[in-house]
């Protein structure tokens, strides 16, 4: 991969979720301005420049997991570029006993993250973890933690865009010092 395949992919994709991102003021809760992806990954070009980007920046790892939901549909098509597998980390209740969990806030509430914990053995593995969007860092961080709680390595964490404004960069940062955060915008 040149750097100007690199710069490419980076640039493709920039400019894929400037013209596909829908704001969807008040959604979930009053004062949230809700950055909604879902066309920029329906759209062929946005879908192929967003996950080859996001893949580029993954580094050296052996396992890709995608943060429930729209860090699924990112997650698998990174794996298949980078030639490994992917894992679900899921909302409570989703996956079948015995599981992991971890409670959190974010930007509109209180929710918990599952990985198994039993039928894939994440110790020493070296995980990419995925999501589509960085707001407080409390989904990051959770599902970051959990993985490392079953002796995972995250040595990069991947979004699509980081919402200006919110701390998710410093918060998740400042509790993984050696973790590299790659975004591809922000807004
Ligand atoms: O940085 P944070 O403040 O933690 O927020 C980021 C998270 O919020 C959204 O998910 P949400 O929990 O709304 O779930 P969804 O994927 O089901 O929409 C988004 O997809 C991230 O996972
Ligand atoms: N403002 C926002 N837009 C989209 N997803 C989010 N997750 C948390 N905050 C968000």
């Amino acid at each position: 991969m040149t750097d100007t395949q690199i710069t490419d992919a980076a640039d493709r994709a920039r400019a894929a979720i400037a013209r596909h991102t829908r704001l969807v003021p008040d959604f979930p809760s009053p004062g949230i301005a809700f950055k909604d992806l879902t066309p920029v990954l329906a759209d062929a070009e946005g879908l192929s420049a967003v996950t080859t980007a996001l893949a580029q920046a993954g580094g050296d790892i052996d396992l890709v997991a995608g943060i429930d939901a729209r860090g699924f549909l990112l997650g698998g098509a990174i794996a298949l570029q980078l030639g490994v597998g992917v894992l679900a980390i899921r909302k409570a209740g989703k996956l079948p006993p015995p599981v992991r969990s971890a409670d959190y806030d974010l930007e509109y509430g209180t929710a918990s993250l599952e990985v198994p914990a039993d039928g894939v053995d994440l110790h020493g593995r070296r995980v990419l973890v995925v999501d589509d969007v960085l707001a407080t860092g409390g989904t990051l961080n959770a599902a970051i933690g959990l993985l490392e709680a079953a002796g995972a390595v995250v040595p990069t964490a991947v979004v699509v865009m980081e919402i200006d404004g919110l701390p998710g960069r410093d918060a998740v940062e400042s509790a993984h010092r050696d973790l590299v955060l790659t975004s591809l915008a922000a807004g």
